[in-house]
């Protein structure tokens, strides 16, 4: 009886959902044909790579295509041209990314990173001068001081002589960087790996990825978003409450790792703000210059009759609430781990794989450094001069590109590409990257897929390397991240060179895994002290 209930509930969503799949047939849009209910997502499960499945169907239906996730149609774009239309000239009506299943970005806890419209230009226009180079120059010392750990670690695992996973160290020490930059904590998870920030940091990334039955049900059931995220939040209140009130339930009951750092954040910020000012330049200490003790600030609202009266957008206000700074803190740390961590990887095979850039990068750092000064910290401005070592790794990021699947956005007007039609408001846009990165019209002369910095040096199409999105809505952290790689890379390459373990080294990178992030499993590599004869 229930299953036949199941059943005929399930049929007739079929039969609702049906239309959504001749979106792309009306607009005549080539594509991959879709099922019902699924899309063309069982090719992507199959493939397990979004990305590689998506460059495929580029290959095959052209730049300009459409397919299903689900029943949400995406409409996959890889000419640059009309990529810079929207991304950039067009900026006014594609602000919005595609909302994460289960989120809502009309919350109170909402970040930068879900947020769309004022409350996102708000936020963006508070939160961008925190990654100013002013700023960035007085967190050098911060990074410095996790750098000196991990130098410090590599010291040892030279000494062995033996090869290991420098991705988990990697790891360790942008923890630490961005715990010590974002909130302003001296954490020590690089000699502390049992450390409660760093274990409830790795699972949050662990739950992210992890595709859970609620996340499922909103993608593909998303009239019910509000339902599914109702049960998600009611799920995580229960559970806090068992905790805190039977404290035998904390044996089989976890804290979501999400509610144990934001709940951090509050303490933290709590604390902060019954200090006199340290002089400590963080992100959190510069976003509570801007903290205000209003629950919700409502966007777009003016006083000023005569602004109101003449339709004008108010000015927007230099204001963050408590909880759009704890939603912040917590994207700078999805994004300031994972991200930079792989980034670093990716650098180290390249390096690993090929020798002869490996040894000019070194030449140019020493041309910069002196070899046999192992302390000698190379400052923000000269770290920013340093074209060679901007060049190899933007190469490298093309060819490993980190995020993907992130770059995309959401019209809110209906828009016209020119020799396609007119594409409805709310569509969702991605941008192809790896069709883009690879494109031999972009990138030539030199064929694409040979790891060649030096094409940098040529002015390229302002969406041929979109590593860390483009536009106005383009990775706020990008500036923090390419400063962290360099001076990490600087101190590393003095000192040693990075050998190629044949089989080890090559295997994890040629099976990556793709969620939010494409990663390898491991980066195998061998380090040798550059002052010692190379065997
Ligand atoms: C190598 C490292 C990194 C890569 C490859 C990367 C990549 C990206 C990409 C592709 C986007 C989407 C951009 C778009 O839609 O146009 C993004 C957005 C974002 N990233 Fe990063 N990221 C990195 C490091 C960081 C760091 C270190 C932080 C913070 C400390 C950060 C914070 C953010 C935030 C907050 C956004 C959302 C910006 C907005 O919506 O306005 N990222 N990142």
């Amino acid at each position: 009886m229930l299953l036949a209930l199941v059943l005929i509930i399930f049929i007739t969503y079929l039969c609702y959902i049906m239309p959504a799949y001749e979106f792309f047939t009306k607009l005549n849009i080539p594509g991959p044909s879709p099922i019902p209910f699924f899309g063309n997502l069982h090719e992507v499960i199959k493939s397990r790579r979004l990305s590689l499945t998506i460059k495929k169907w580029t290959n095959k239906y052209g730049r300009v295509f459409g397919y299903f996730q689900g029943h949400t149609p995406i409409l996959v774009i890889s000419d640059a041209d009309i990529l810079q239309n929207l991304f950039i000239k067009s900026f006014s009506n594609f602000h919005s990314r595609r909302t994460f299943p289960l989120s809502d970005e009309n919350t109170k806890r909402v970040s930068m990173f879900l947020a769309t419209g004022l409350r996102w230009k708000r936020q963006r226009f508070v939160i961008n001068p925190t990654f100013s180079s002013s700023k960035l120059k007085q967190m050098t010392p911060l990074i410095h001081r996790t750098l000196g750990v991990f130098m410090t670690k590599m010291s040892e695992q030279c000494n062995k002589c033996q090869s290991f996973d420098i991705y988990a160290f990697y790891k360790r020490f942008t923890m630490d960087t961005i715990w010590s930059c974002a909130f302003g904590l001296d954490t020590d998870m690089q000699n502390n790996i049992n450390d409660p920030y760093l274990l409830y940091s790795q699972q949050l990334f662990e739950e992210k990825v992890n595709v859970r039955l609620l996340v499922l049900l909103a993608l593909f059931i998303n009239e019910l978003n509000k339902l599914w995220r109702s049960i998600d939040l009611l799920m995580g209140g229960i559970t806090y409450w068992c905790r805190e009130n039977f404290p035998i339930t904390k044996r089989f009951l976890n804290e979501t790792p999400a509610i144990w750092i934001t709940n951090q954040t509050y303490k933290i910020m709590e604390k902060c703000k019954n200090l006199t000012r340290t002089g400590r330049t963080d992100l959190l200490q510069l976003m509570l210059e801007s903290a205000t003790d209003e629950e919700y600030i409502q966007d777009g609202q003016s006083t000023d009759t005569a602004t109101k009266e003449r339709g004008i957008e108010p000015p927007l206000i230099r204001k963050l609430t408590r909880h759009e700074i704890a939603a912040n803190i917590l994207v700078f740390m999805i994004g300031g781990y994972e991200t930079t961590s792989t980034a670093l990887s990716y650098t180290t095979y390249a390096l690993a794989t090929h020798p002869q850039e490996q040894q000019k990068l070194q030449e140019h750092i020493d041309k910069h450094f002196h070899p046999e000064n192992d302390d000698e910290m190379p400052s923000y401005d000269t770290i920013f001069n340093m074209d060679y070592l901007d060049m190899f790794i933007r190469e490298t990021l093309r060819m490993y590109p980190i995020a993907p699947v992130v770059v995309n956005r959401q019209s809110t007007e209906d828009f016209y590409i020119s020799g396609i039609g007119t594409i409805p408001a709310g569509t969702c846009i991605a941008a192809d990257m790896f069709t883009l990165h690879f494109d031999a019209d972009l990138w030539g002369p030199v064929d694409p897929h040979i790891f060649y910095p030096e094409r940098f040096a040529t002015k390229r199409h302002p969406m041929a390397w979109i590593a860390f999105g483009a536009g106005p809505r383009n990775c706020v952290g990008m500036r923090f991240a390419m400063m962290e790689i360099k001076i990490l890379l600087v101190r590393l390459l003095k000192t040693y060179s990075i050998v190629d373990c044949g089989a080890p080294t090559h295997k994890s990178f040629e099976q990556l895994t793709e969620t939010f992030v494409i990663a390898p499993k491991q980066a195998i590599i061998r380090l040798k002290r550059r002052d010692e004869q190379l065997v």
